[in-house]
């Protein structure tokens, strides 16, 4: 019979699956071999030598009611104590009576509460797999009598079958979870795989975190660029209450990875569980741990997110459970799919980098003008990247100044840029100026430690520091320094920007290029102004054949084709202009144009200018570079008319430039190597402005290498015929008349007149009387008196402003002496001025030859 009941138990229990199918065979099988309240299965934990509640019958438990009932479910209980070790080592079941134990030291609290709710015995039996101990069976009753001795023997007998019983509960229990593990995973993987943004991710992650916490919130962190800190990726506050402007803070907030807690999570291969509140009192001052402290969160899970070697991240999350292999399957995936949208995201800024890129490419392209190039690059520039050039700097000639070019009108007052040049300038040899162009790529540059740079610092002031980063970049074409820009943006990747400035560069050196061509042009357009006039000039028509002029026209055939200087010496209007273009078109270098300057003409300041030119900026007034008439007659003839009235600074440049063949602009640095050749002519007796100190020596004997004296009309009165037929056909032409003649007396009264005025006077008074004539004979002309001094004084209305008694005053003594300025018996010898303060007052009171030549 016994033997019997034994053999369909033990049936019965090898049929046990799981845990229910053992609470079955407890309350129901057994139960009816003798009545018993409640059953409770314990496992033994190795880890911390404890054992702990694995099936509970709650149903039958008379203690579920008892306040310590969840502490009981919960508990883990020392193997280490008296009671338990009489369990383990008996050899079968053992029956407690509770009344007897439960206030003995070190009896188990389950024991006392199963007590207070009226079990009065225990049978305890230890469950082992082979000779190892796997838990226990403690089946309870309210019988103060205890269990049976048969009770006891067949709970012996089934112990074995119970121990194999248990132990395969747990392996099927092991096995499933680790299914249900691969199957979330599984479930995980399988959204991952459609996950394309980060907001795809926030969804996901979401909803696998809800499974395992659904209350809890959690944070994925991103490694930034700089490799040294973290900032918030992903946020979900899960059901908590929080401070919402704590969370602002948190969320803008970079963490140094180095804080105390990133470092160890990142340092750790398994997640690492924390508490909040024992981190807050290791004194971080972390305003993430103040914000899960403020919702409430207790214990947080932080894992590393490893792709492959490269730590992305790290996850955080409020859980109080963790399961290892779940969280890094998590963790993994997580990481792949940041890496991923990291990926796709730096895929979409090329792109957009690209299209901008496309778009500047071909604004600026377009770019002519300075203006165009400030359009591009502030509208575009700024409009597509939030990019702004704050200065962009041209290198001047000397190659050391940075000079303002373009800036933004944000930062910087135009006209106080305009006006303070100079201070808004920088040297190339300053240290951060230095570094840009040592710099093959541009350069990030810290605005705390470069605050010592001007410009830079100014334009922070300004702009009270909203743009944190500076980019400066070197502007090159080629190997030629062009200049330097510096920009205040965020987010420019390097090769955008150095595409940006290669662009700017391009445009920088066209818009120069432009300016210089557009500054030839008008050049060539003065020249060719210069050059009509001159073609005004008949060559050819030198008239006079006399013996002195003969004379003049073999010195002059000797001399033109060598390179030597000429020096043409002669009265006024004696011819000298007109020989020194027969000297140049006589030699080589007729076929460029002849320049002519009057040094006579102008004040002494500009006289220099005028003959070497100047750089921009080389004195008040030069706003462009202007080139010199030396320089325009290089592989030419200079002539220098009325060289006598030099003043004598200029006359030492003068003598330097002759003798060294090379000059410098005013303001200039670079010497310029010339090949001129000179022809100077003056009215006045050199030798004697030497002796006076008016003209340097040096300069007279560098002038007179072969001096050509042209004779005054006076003085070859055998020419006057001619050239007053010729000019008579002349006028009469370009008059339209037909050719008017003279008549005997006429031209007898030509030959009588002195002629101070020499070749000059006679063609005009031809020219005015072929006008006036309204006969094809001219038969009397109207001369001025006999020259020289007169006694005749004439009378002036007294109620003439000073300035005009002044210009007909020198108007009268100009036509007394038929034009002559300098010299004896020239104007300025009788009005008692120097002949240069005759030509600057005449400039002023706007007299002109037409006004003493008319009578
Ligand atoms: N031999 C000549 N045959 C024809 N025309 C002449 C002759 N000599 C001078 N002229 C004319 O007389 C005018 C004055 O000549 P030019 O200007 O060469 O004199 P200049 O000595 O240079 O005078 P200044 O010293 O006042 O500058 C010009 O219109 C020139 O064409």
């Amino acid at each position: 019979m016994e033997r019997q009941l034994l053999l369909d138990l033990g049936n019965d229990i090898t049929k046990v699956r799981d845990k229910s199918d053992l609470i079955v065979l407890f309350s129901e099988r057994i139960k009816s071999l003798m009545p018993f309240t409640h059953t409770i299965v314990t496992l033994i934990d190795r880890k911390d030598e404890t054992y702990t509640p694995f099936l509970l019958d709650h149903r039958a438990s008379v203690i579920k009611d008892h306040p310590e009932y969840e502490d009981m479910v919960k508990g883990r209980f020392p193997l280490g104590e008296p009671f338990i070790e009489s369990v383990l080592a008996a050899d079968g079941p053992v029956d407690f009576n509770l009344a007897g134990i439960v206030d003995a030291p070190q009896s188990p609290a389950f024991l006392r509460v199963n007590f207070e709710k009226g079990i009065r015995h225990v049978l305890m039996t230890t469950l082992r797999l082979g000779d190892q101990p796997i838990g226990f069976i403690h089946v309870y009753t309210d019988q103060e009598d205890g269990f049976s001795q048969e009770f006891k023997d067949i709970v012996r007998r089934i112990t074995p079958q119970l121990s194999s019983a248990v132990s395969n509960i747990i392996k099927n229990e092991e096995i499933l979870k680790k299914e249900r593990e691969k199957s979330f995973l599984l479930d995980f993987s399988n959204d991952m795989t459609a996950v394309r943004s980060r907001e795809d991710l926030a969804i996901v992650v979401k909803g696998a975190l809800r499974k395992l916490n659904p209350d809890g919130g959690y944070v994925i962190r991103k490694m930034n660029a700089d490799g040294a800190t973290m900032s918030a990726y992903l946020y979900d506050t899960g059901a908590s209450k929080f401070d919402k402007d704590l969370l602002e803070q948190v969320l803008a907030e970079k963490y140094p990875i180095h804080d105390g807690v990133q470092n160890r999570i990142m340092d750790s291969y398994i997640p690492l569980l924390f508490n909040v509140r024992r981190e807050l009192q290791r004194a971080y001052q972390l305003s993430y741990l103040d914000l899960w402290e403020n919702m409430g969160f207790e214990t947080m899970v932080g894992i590393a997110l490893r792709n492959a070697d490269t730590n992305v991240g790290l996850l955080l999350l409020s859980i109080d459970e963790i399961n290892i292999p779940i969280l890094q399957g998590i963790c993994s995936q997580i990481a792949i799919a940041m890496g991923n949208i990291m990926a796709n995201e730096e895929i979409l800024r090329r792109q957009a980098e690209q299209q901008f890129m496309l778009t500047f490419s071909k604004d600026i392209t377009g770019v002519k003008t300075k203006s165009d190039l400030d359009f591009v690059v502030s509208n575009v520039l700024q409009g597509l990247f939030q990019t702004r050039i704050a200065v962009l700097y041209l290198l001047a000639e000397d190659q050391v100044t940075l000079r303002p070019y373009l800036f933004d009108k944000q930062f910087f007052d135009e006209s106080e840029v305009a006006e303070r040049e100079e201070f808004y300038s920088l040297n190339i040899n300053e240290e951060q100026v230095r570094l840009v162009f040592e710099s093959s790529q541009p350069i990030l540059l810290d605005i705390d430690a470069n605050l010592e740079v001007k410009c830079l610092k100014l334009s922070i002031q300004r702009k009270q520091r909203e743009l944190s980063s500076v980019y400066a970049s070197a502007l090159r074409l080629g190997d030629q320094k062009l200049g330097m820009v510096w920009m205040l943006g965020e987010q420019i990747s390097e090769p955008l920007l150095q595409g940006i400035c290669a662009q700017i560069s391009t445009a920088v050196s066209n818009v120069l290029a432009n300016e210089h061509i557009l500054r030839l042009k008008r050049q060539l357009e003065d020249e060719n102004d210069y050059l009509k006039q001159q073609l005004n000039t008949n060559f050819d028509e030198i008239v006079g054949s006399g013996q002195a002029m003969q004379q003049v026209y073999r010195l002059i055939s000797r001399v033109a084709e060598s390179n030597a200087t000429v020096l043409l010496l002669g009265e006024t209007g004696t011819g000298k202009e007109l020989m020194a273009k027969a000297i140049h078109n006589a030699s080589a270098r007729k076929g460029k144009l002849m320049i002519k300057v009057n040094c006579a003409a102008m004040p002494a300041s500009l006289i220099e200018s005028e003959l070497f030119g100047h750089e921009r900026g080389a004195f008040t007034g030069a706003v462009e570079r202007r080139i010199g008439k030396f320089e325009l007659a290089n592989d030419s003839t200079l002539f220098l008319d009325e060289v006598g009235e030099m003043p004598l600074e200029t006359q030492v440049k003068l003598l330097r430039v002759l003798q060294e063949k090379e000059m410098e602009r005013l303001g200039g640095k670079t010497t310029i190597k010339l090949n001129v050749r000179i022809i100077a002519a003056t009215n006045r007796d050199l030798e004697a402005e030497v002796k006076a100190g008016r003209f340097r020596s040096d300069l007279y004997y560098r002038l007179n290498v072969f001096p050509i004296k042209l004779p005054p009309l006076r003085d070859r009165r055998e020419d006057i015929e001619s050239l007053a037929q010729f000019f008579l056909s002349k006028f009469s032409k370009s008059a339209g008349k037909k050719s008017v003649k003279l008549s005997a007396n006429a031209l007898r009264q030509l030959q009588a007149y002195l002629w101070p005025g020499n070749v000059r006077e006679l063609e005009h008074l031809i020219e005015r009387s072929v006008l006036l004539a309204t006969d094809p004979m001219i038969r009397e002309f109207f001369l001025p008196q006999a020259t020289g001094l007169t006694t005749e004084v004439p009378v002036m209305p007294s109620d003439l402003p000073l300035e005009e008694v002044e210009r007909r005053h020198i108007i009268q003594v100009l036509r007394r002496c038929g034009g002559k300025i300098s010299g004896l018996g020239g104007a300025a010898e009788i009005l008692g001025i120097p002949g240069n303060t005759v030509h600057s007052k005449m400039r002023k009171l706007g007299i002109s030859k037409a006004d003493y030549y008319t009578h």
